[in-house]
């Protein structure tokens, strides 16, 4: 397994390029299911995940090219309709496979995603939501069984209000109401700019979507759907990382291809902690090389569905309390087991107390770098930010996790002056 060695205490600065979206790129690749025609993705990350998506459509009789930031996938082909649990357990996204392949195809067995680390995640709104489309569904030897029964074999429009805010539920039922007979609202829907892209990749590949950014959105099923070619918005995760690490390593750094209006929950919270933000139409510079006391002040966050502070920041945002003046408290709200980065930050000497779905965080004038294993994908981020900022050397083990989700993180921070290896595994 490999691992990373970061020194820590180099002031980072210079510009950095960030990539497009996980968390769009994933649903993006799910709908090029729904149509026969071939699908084009520009701006797309080379990730874990993406190749893992990859490698299950291809799986159900799909072509699927990456080549750099770019990944075409042709449906025409697919024969089958299982996504085993070999390819399923190790990334809960490939749940979004379901809606389209009912919708297009009117069967589907997928297994139940793997458990997870940061809760147990369950997938009971997106099976209520394809059965209120008319799907028969039973859950059965870990696998969800689903089939369209109506007389058209089309799923058909429905009005489904979801029992709490869900990103992937929202996007498998947005697509899987792209194709289905009438029109579909879909109340209480998730509003991430993530919903946004995939709604305008729909639009262009000629479905029917109206309302997506606000809590209803709208869809009128059509017959069929066509190709398309797409670029995937950048990854706000990514970028909120990055200047994580430049306010807790006190650097001067440009984030280039990003989107500003996506962030402004994070630059709120990263203003409050004293850095300084410029933005401009797709770059964001903080700068926090002249920090009054030389050190951020500590900020409290609680997190929240979009547009509100993302559950996916606070592990990176906890790093930079854990050497801010003063202490706030951080409260999770979405997740309920997504506090593992706390036992590792403490190996690193950061003072924090957790109490159920809240964590006090003392910043420290100074960690210090220490051997620490990574848990989950933004606990592995955390943890990064943190050894940038602690003094001396930091090995932070399991980084398979960080792979999953960032494109070439410690290329990036390298050319920002960050000292960080990879020492690959046996
Ligand atoms: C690939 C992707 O986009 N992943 C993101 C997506 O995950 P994901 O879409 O899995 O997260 P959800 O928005 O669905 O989860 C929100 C909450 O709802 C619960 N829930 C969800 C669905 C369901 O059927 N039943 C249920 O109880 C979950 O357990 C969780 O407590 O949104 C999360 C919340 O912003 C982010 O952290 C993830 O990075
Ligand atoms: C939790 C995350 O991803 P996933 O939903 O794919 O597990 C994440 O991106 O932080």
């Amino acid at each position: 397994m490999d691992k990373l060695r970061i020194t820590g205490q180099r002031p980072l600065e210079g510009v950095v390029q960030a990539s497009g979206a996980k968390n769009a790129a994933l649903p993006l690749i799910a709908a090029a299911l729904l149509t026969a025609e071939p699908v084009r993705l520009n701006n797309a990350p080379q990730l874990m995940d993406v190749r893992t998506l990859a490698k299950l459509l291809r799986s159900l009789g799909a072509q699927v090219e990456q080549d750099g930031a770019q990944i075409e996938i042709n449906a025409a082909g697919v024969d089958h309709y299982e996504a085993s649990y070999e390819l399923v357990k190790t990334m809960r996204a490939s749940v979004l496979v379901l809606g389209p392949l009912l919708a297009r195809f009117g069967q589907a067995r997928v297994s139940l995603p793997g458990g997870c680390a940061i809760g147990a995640r369950p997938v009971d709104q997106h099976i209520k939501g394809l059965q209120a489309l008319g799907a028969d569904i039973v859950v059965e030897h870990g696998y969800i069984v689903a089939r369209v029964a109506t007389p058209s074999g089309r799923l058909q429009g429905a009005r489904i209000t979801t029992d709490m805010v869900t990103v992937t539920g929202t996007e498998n039922l947005m697509m899987a109401a792209t194709l289905a007979e009438g029109e579909t609202l879909i109340d209480n829907a998730a509003r991430e700019p993530e919903i946004v892209d995939l709604a305008n990749m729909l639009r262009a590949m000629g479905a029917q979507i109206s309302g997506d950014g606000t809590s209803q959105i709208r869809i009128r099923g059509v017959e069929a759907l066509h190709g398309a070619v797409h670029s995937i918005i950048p990854d706000r995760i990514e970028v909120g990382t990055f200047l994580c690490a430049a306010l807790a390593a006190r650097g001067d750094v440009t984030v280039q291809g990003a989107e500003p209006a996506h962030q402004d929950a994070l630059l709120d919270k990263l203003r409050e902690a004293g850095a300084q933000i410029d933005t401009g139409s797709n770059w964001i510079r903080l700068r926090a090389d002249a920090l009054p006391g030389g050190r951020p002040r500590a900020v409290s966050v609680r997190t929240t569905e979009y547009p509100g502070f993302a559950t996916d920041m606070q592990a990176q945002f906890m790093a930079v309390n854990c050497v801010a003046e003063g202490a706030a408290r951080m409260t999770e709200t979405i997740f309920e087991n997504r506090f593992m980065h706390v036992q590792e930050l403490m190996r690193l000497g950061a003072q924090i107390d957790i109490d159920g779905h809240t964590c006090v965080v003392r910043g420290v004038p100074k960690l210090s770098g220490a051997t620490v294993m990574a848990t989950d994908l933004r606990a592995s981020a955390g943890l990064v930010v943190a050894a940038l900022a602690a003094e001396g050397e930091t090995l932070i083990d399991r980084i398979y996790h960080l792979d999953r989700g960032y494109d070439a993180m410690e290329v990036k921070l390298r050319g920002l002056g960050a000292q960080i290896e990879r020492i690959r595994g046996q």
